[in-house]
C-alpha cells in the first residue's frame, strides 16, 4: 500500500466498511516455493544421482480426485521429480491396498507414497495411513508424523496445513501473541493447522459442527482459517475487521448458466472490504497444498541419503 506521509494514517482497527482487503495469491506464494524445489531437486540430481519418485494412489473413481491427482502428477513432472499415479477400482479390498503399500514401501525409487482420502466404504483409511513408511509418509498423516508435528519435531508436515502456514508467515511475518480460530478439525486439515498454529506461539480456538456458536468465536480471531467443506458457512460479521482470512475449503457450484466454478467455505464477496487478507478460491490454499507435497517428496529423498 502507498500512502502519502500528509494523509493521517487511520487508527487501527480502521473502520469497517473501508478496509482494503488484500488478497493473498497462493499460486504466487507457491510458484516461488517451486523453483527453490526445482533448484534442489537438479542438484540432487547432480551430486547424487537421485531423482525423488512419488507414488499417488487413487481408489475408486472421484471425478474431483482425478483432477487432483492429475495435477499433482503433473507438478511433479515440472519441478523434474518422477510420480506414479495408481489408480485403482473401487471394489479394491482393503488387504489389496495394504498389500500395494507394502510394495511402495519397499521400492528405492519411490520416496513419497499418497493415498488419496477419502478412501471408499470398507477401507480403514487410519489402517492405511498407518502402513505408510514414516519416512515415505508425505501426507503427514500417519502416526510417526503427526506425533512428530505435535511435538514440534522435524517430521514431514501434512501439505495443507503446512502450505496454510508458509501463506500466514509469508505475509504477516511473526504470528507470535495472535489469536488463531480453526474452524474444522479433520486429521487431514484443522488438527494439524491448530498444532502448528500453537508452535507460533498463536492463542488458537478450534470449532466444529458440535461448536455452540462459531460465528461468536471466529469473530474474534486474528487469524481465521476456515476447513469445513460447508460453501458460504461464514459471512461477513464472522470475520474481525482486519482480520487474515485462509479459506480452506473446496465447493463445486453450479452458476446459473449450467458451468461448474469452486467457491471456497467463506462468502468471498462479504469477506471483501471486512478482511484484512484473504485467501482467494480458486488460487490461494490449493496451489501451496501441491507445493508443499512436492516439498515434502523433495525432503523425503534428501532423507534418504542420511
Ligand atoms: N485447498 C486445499 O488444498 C484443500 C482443501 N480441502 C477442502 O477443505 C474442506 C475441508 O476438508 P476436510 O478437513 O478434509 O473435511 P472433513 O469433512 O473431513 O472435515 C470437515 C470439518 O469441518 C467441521 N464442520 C463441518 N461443518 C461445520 C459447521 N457448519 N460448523 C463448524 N464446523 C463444521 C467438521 O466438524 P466435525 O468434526 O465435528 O464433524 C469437520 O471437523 C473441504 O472443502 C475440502 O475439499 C481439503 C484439503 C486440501
Ligand atoms: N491424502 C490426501 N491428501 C490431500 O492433500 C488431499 C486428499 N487426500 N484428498 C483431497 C484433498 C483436496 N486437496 C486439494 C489439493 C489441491 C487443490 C488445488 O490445487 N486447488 C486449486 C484448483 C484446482 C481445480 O481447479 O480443481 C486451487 O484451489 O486453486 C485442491 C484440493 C488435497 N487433498
Ligand atoms: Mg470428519
Amino acid at each position: 500500500m502507498t500512502r502519502s506521509n500528509i494523509i493521517p494514517v487511520p487508527a487501527i482497527p480502521m473502520q469497517a466498511g473501508q478496509i482494503q482487503t488484500r488478497l493473498i495469491d497462493g499460486k504466487a506464494h507457491a510458484a516461488r516455493l517451486t523453483a527453490e524445489i526445482e533448484l534442489e531437486v537438479a542438484q540432487l540430481a547432480e551430486k547424487h544421482g537421485i531423482v525423488p519418485g512419488l507414488a499417488v494412489v487413487l481408489v475408486g473413481n472421484n471425478p474431483a480426485s482425478e483432477v487432483y491427482v492429475r495435477s499433482k502428477i503433473a507438478h511433479t513432472e515440472q519441478v523434474g521429480m518422477r510420480s506414479i499415479a495408481h489408480i485403482l477400482p473401487g471394489s479394491t479390498t482393503q488387504q489389496e491396498l495394504l498389500s500395494l503399500v507394502a510394495d511402495l514401501n519397499a521400492d528405492p525409487t519411490i520416496h513419497g507414497v499418497l493415498v488419496q482420502l477419502p478412501l471408499p466404504r470398507g477401507i480403514d483409511a487410519a489402517l492405511i495411513t498407518s502402513a505408510i513408511d514414516p519416512a515415505k509418509d508425505v501426507d503427514g498423516l500417519g502416526p510417526m508424523n503427526v506425533g512428530l508435528t505435535t511435538l514440534g519435531l522435524p517430521g514431514l508436515v501434512p501439505c495443507t496445513p503446512l502450505g496454510c502456514l508458509l501463506l500466514l508467515r509469508g505475509e504477516l511475518g511473526s504470528l507470535k501473541g495472535l489469536h488463531a480460530v480453526v474452524v474444522g478439525k479433520s486429521n487431514l486439515v484443522g488438527r494439524p493447522m491448530a498444532q502448528l498454529l500453537l508452535q507460533e506461539e498463536c492463542t488458537v480456538t478450534v470449532c466444529h459442527v458440535a461448536t455452540a456458536d462459531v460465528g461468536a468465536l471466529a469473530c474474534l480471531a486474528d487469524i481465521l482459517v476456515v476447513a469445513t467443506g460447508h460453501k458460504g458457512l461464514v459471512r461477513r460479521e464472522w470475520i474481525k475487521p482486519g482480520a487474515t482470512v485462509i479459506d480452506v475449503g473446496i465447493n463445486r457450484v453450479t452458476t446459473p448458466e449450467g458451468r461448474t466454478r469452486l467457491v471456497g467455505d467463506v462468502v468471498f464477496d462479504e469477506a471483501m472490504g471486512r478482511a484484512g487478507r484473504l485467501t482467494p478460491v480458486p488460487g490461494g490454499v490449493g496451489p501451496m497444498t501441491i507445493a508443499c507435497l512436492l516439498r515434502n517428496t523433495l525432503t523425503a529423498a534428501q532423507r534418504s541419503l542420511r
